[in-house]
């Protein structure tokens, strides 16, 4: 998962089933995301991530693991059964930059943002995911299909590669990207026929719309 200063792509999460990741690697996903995440719909065990990440071919996506608030144990817990090229963290930067030292992946934090000061300044990661703050009551951090007002990214000098996330869909991923400024996105729900259920189509046409907003 090299992370340049202009990384340019799309990233599929939540990916379950083989199917979906057929579909992403064929419609020229960079990166796909596998959830460890007990109370999300798109939770994967080990064992089927497994599976999973050794469908992906040499020169593919991206497979990224995504943790919410993680033990070290937790993660080595997934890292000693499935194949990862980089992390994604819901945690605090003094932690995700632990996370890094710690098993010699690349990371990139999540960071929900309300307004233009909760950008990040400054980061020693290899990466953010901005995206929009999850609602009242909701049980995860993010895939809450919620989106952020994209004009808050506009102009902003990021201090490392990043990736807007939060709501995206076929329909408004090419507005999203304009407004924003973003060069990468992330979608899960977006792409789904039911929470944690992909959809082909929509895999496709999603990735179409970025890839075609990003050329424009
Ligand atoms: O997808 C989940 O269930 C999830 C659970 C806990 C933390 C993060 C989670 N998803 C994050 C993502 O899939 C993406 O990084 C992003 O937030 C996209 O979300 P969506 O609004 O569903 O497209």
């Amino acid at each position: 998962m090299a992370m340049g200063a202009n990384i340019t792509g799309v990233k599929i999460c939540g990916i379950t089933e083989a199917v979906a990741l057929d579909t992403a690697i064929e419609a020229g996903a960079r990166w796909v995301g596998f959830v460890f995440f007990g109370p999300s719909p798109r939770n994967v065990a080990p064992d089927v991530a497994k599976m999973l990440a050794a469908q992906v071919p040499d020169g593919g996506p991206g497979r990224i693991g995504l943790f919410v608030k993680p033990t070290d144990a937790e993660i080595t817990r997934v890292l000693d059964t499935v194949t990862l090229d980089g992390l994604q963290v819901y945690a605090p930067e003094a932690r995700a930059m632990e996370i890094r030292a710690r098993f010699g992946l690349p990371v990139w934090r999540a960071v929900g943002i309300a307004a233009r000061s909760d950008l990040p300044s400054a980061t020693g990661l290899d990466g953010l995911v901005i995206e929009s703050r999850p609602p009242a009551g909701s049980t995860r951090p993010g895939g809450n299909a919620r989106c952020l007002d994209w004009g808050l990214t506009e102009g902003w000098r990021a201090p490392a590669p990043w990736m807007l996330a939060g709501g995206l869909k076929p329909d408004n991923v090419a507005d999203a990207i304009m407004r924003s400024g973003a060069r990468a996105v992330d979608v899960s729900s977006g792409v789904e026929s039911a929470p944690g259920v992909k959809s082909a189509t929509l895999i496709r046409a999603f990735i179409t719309a970025a890839m075609n907003a990003f050329r424009a």
